[in-house]
């Protein structure tokens, strides 16, 4: 992976860096990665994911994958960080065979849709749940189960579990002998894409797992104690430093379809790891070159509070526009659609470096499971370099936690203070 920061640093920029500013920054990330060395050295709590390419046991996962491997259909049960990993691996580099679905959220309609189009006797269930206590997991897979033995399959046949060491998720997988995985230790949801919490459905769908890994471990490799050695702490160093300066937006772009669903990963990434204590950038998934043509004109020409992350694979498959007898249109004939999108992506480039609006690129080389393996790796680093520079505990969520005891009170799991805070709800309606 490579950062490009030239469009922060230009002097239009605003808000923008200087090279006095970076300096500044760099010896910051020295010492941040010093304290990241040392974490990942102890295996603590959350700087263990980048130990992750090492610790992962690809075998392990193709094990507990045997006996649904010939799934026409895969069914994720989980929700934030124990599905956008996997969607989001699958999404970019899985087969277009096999379906993947994620039933990542408690609407009934969506639910019962997803029941009513695949073929349970042909699918492979993973429930992912660390905690396994998630209200919107469980209560999805129960209605999976269900719906399994309404139809005659059994359920236990085709369903993997990937959970912590206890929990409701954990005494049914041995209650029914089901194949299951060990969440990594010291690894939050949304840091454990390369690990068994990711990696199942991309396992089913025959994809190079190792390669992902293999990705990772370069992201690894390529750790260093300075910004200007490393594209990941760049990036990290350089989002916080634009947020310090007016940027509280992060706008994250891929010029790549299959990368659509990696924006909504690092939303999850950006927001629950770094937004504490009055700190944070708000993160925003768009897409390139689609939302261009929806939402550029504010990020160009809108408030100043904002940077955009322009991402893009260095190479793409082929397809070629046919030749046309439209003068017009004389310029599209026998072009590559790809080249139509990288150009798209330097025009927006350009055109929000013109306004002054800082911007940065990042490329791997290809969309595959090599160049996506380190790309996550390379933005879980950066998050984590960032969360170290904001000084906030990158791998806690005490927001997030407040709405689930909040939920679960009232679904009469037990009497909870923010259940409570519910009832007390400030009430003016107007119809
Ligand atoms: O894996 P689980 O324990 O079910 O948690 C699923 C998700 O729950 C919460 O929303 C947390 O904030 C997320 O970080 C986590 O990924």
């Amino acid at each position: 992976m490579n950062i490009d920061i030239g469009n922060v640093l230009i002097d239009e920029a605003e808000p923008g860096l200087d090279a006095d500013s970076l300096e500044t920054l760099d010896e910051r990330v020295r010492e941040a990665h010093q304290r990241i060395a040392d974490g990942r050295a102890r295996e603590e709590f959350g700087y263990a994911a980048l130990n992750l390419p090492e610790t992962t046991d690809p075998d392990a996962i193709r094990q507990a994958c045997t006996e649904v491997e010939d799934s026409e259909t895969i069914l994720t049960v989980g929700i934030g960080g124990s599905a956008l990993g996997a969607a989001t691996i699958t999404a970019a580099i899985g087969d277009d065979e096999t379906g993947h679905y994620v039933l990542d959220n408690v609407d009934p309609a969506r639910t019962n849709s997803v029941l009513a189009e695949i073929d349970l006797a042909e699918t492979a269930v993973h429930v992912v749940s660390r905690s396994g206590t998630t209200a919107e997991t469980l209560a999805n897979f129960l209605v999976v189960r269900e719906a399994m033995t309404d139809d005659g399959v059994d359920w236990t046949d085709r369903t993997i579990v990937t959970t912590g060491d206890d929990g409701p998720l954990r005494s049914l997988a041995k209650k029914h002998e089901l194949p299951a995985l060990d969440v990594p230790d010291g690894v939050p949801g949304r840091c454990a894409a390369l690990s068994t919490v990711g990696l199942v459905p991309a396992a089913i769908m025959g994809c190079d797992i190792e390669a992902l890994l293999a990705g990772g471990e370069a992201g690894a490799e390529s750790l260093a104690p300075s910004l200007f050695d490393c594209p990941a702490y760049a990036y990290g160093a350089v989002a916080h430093a634009l947020d310090q300066q007016g940027a509280g937006v992060n706008v994250m772009m891929p010029y790549a379809e299959g990368l659509e669903s990696f924006a909504e990963w690092f939303a999850q990434l950006w927001a629950e790891s770094l937004g504490k204590e009055g700190e944070g950038q708000t993160p925003v998934r768009a897409l390139g070159a689609t939302d261009q043509h929806s939402q550029l004109q504010l990020y160009r020409a809108g408030p100043r509070d904002k940077m955009v992350t322009l991402v893009r694979p260095e190479n793409r498959e082929s397809l070629t526009v046919p030749e046309t007898e439209i003068p017009d249109l004389d310029y599209l004939g026998n072009t590559d659609l790809g080249r139509v999108l990288d150009a798209e992506f330097d025009a927006t480039e350009a055109s929000l470096a013109d306004a002054g609006c800082p911007n940065v690129r990042i490329e791997i080389e290809r969309l595959d499971a090599h160049g996506l393996g380190r790309l996550l790796y390379d933005m879980q680093a950066a998050c984590i370099l960032a969360g170290e520079l904001y000084g906030v505990d990158t791998f806690t969520q005490p927001a997030v936690e407040w709405g689930k005891r909040a939920a679960r009170g009232l679904l009469g799991a037990g009497e909870t203070a923010e259940a409570r805070a519910v009832a007390d709800k400030y009430c003016r309606r107007i119809e």
